[in-house]
């Protein structure tokens, strides 16, 4: 589904190369395979990773296959595929501060229905956040918003999600019934890719790669 080819990314401060942090890097989410977790030690890339697959960084070099076709690194190309396949998780969650929950998730919908507030109830549901529609996002927990931006991506029913840190606020508990959503997702047919540091989140996926000497390599857990 996904392809990533000989990608090189360097950091780049005042001009100058500041660290390469990507040397001739392959990706591969195969048609076949539901989800991946990439891992890594901090700073060893996964959210830039997770920014080239989603499109928000095209400043690198190397080939890009969405589908089996090459992408065209240009923003609007890029806007376009996420617009049209993709829903992001990200670390800062991406919420609007002085809305309420009800208002965040209903922008994740591609097109609003009579149906749209409704099945954001079902998600707030899912998620455990029943009862918080009204509530503003400044007034939530860090592991509340995450759960609001996981409802958000759920709205949009991605051909693809990528979670960063899906989990990193989360206690054990909601942390399995965010891992049991995920595996209700895959089952409808979305694929996921998890940028994580926790081994049990690694484990709910069919295949797992770690950030090492600036390339990706598979592990066994
Ligand atoms: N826009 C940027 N400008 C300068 N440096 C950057 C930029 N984006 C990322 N970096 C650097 O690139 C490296 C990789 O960062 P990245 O956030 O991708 O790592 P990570 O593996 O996701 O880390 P963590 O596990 O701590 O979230 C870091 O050293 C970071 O400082």
């Amino acid at each position: 589904m996904i392809e990533l080819k000989n990608i090189n990314k360097n950091i780049i401060k005042n001009k100058q190369i500041e660290r390469v942090l990507f040397e001739n890097l392959n990706f591969s989410l195969s048609d076949a395979t539901p989800s991946i977790a990439i891992m890594g030690r901090s700073g060893s890339g996964k959210t830039t990773l997770l920014n080239i697959i989603a499109g928000l960084d095209i400043n690198y070099e190397g080939e890009y296959f969405f589908n089996h076709n090459l992408v065209y690194k240009t923003t609007d190309k890029m806007a376009d595929l996420r617009l049209k396949n993709i829903s992001i998780i990200t670390q800062h969650y991406n919420l609007l501060d002085d809305r309420n929950v009800m208002e965040n998730i209903l922008l994740g919908f591609r097109k609003k229905s009579a149906q749209s507030k409704s099945q954001a109830m079902d998600y707030l549901k899912m998620v455990g956040l029943e009862g918080y529609a009204h509530k503003k996002i400044k007034h939530l927990s860090g592991g509340e918003c995450q759960r609001v931006a996981i409802a958000r991506a759920m709205a949009k029913a991605p051909t693809l999600l990528i979670a960063d840190e899906p989990t990193g606020a989360l206690d054990e508990e909601t942390e399995r019934i965010v891992l049991n959503i995920f595996q209700e997702l895959k089952r409808k047919g979305t694929k996921i890719i998890i940028a994580t540091h926790s081994k049990e989140v690694a484990k709910s996926c069919e295949q797992v790669v770690v950030i090492k000497d600036k390339r990706l390599k598979a592990v066994k857990l």
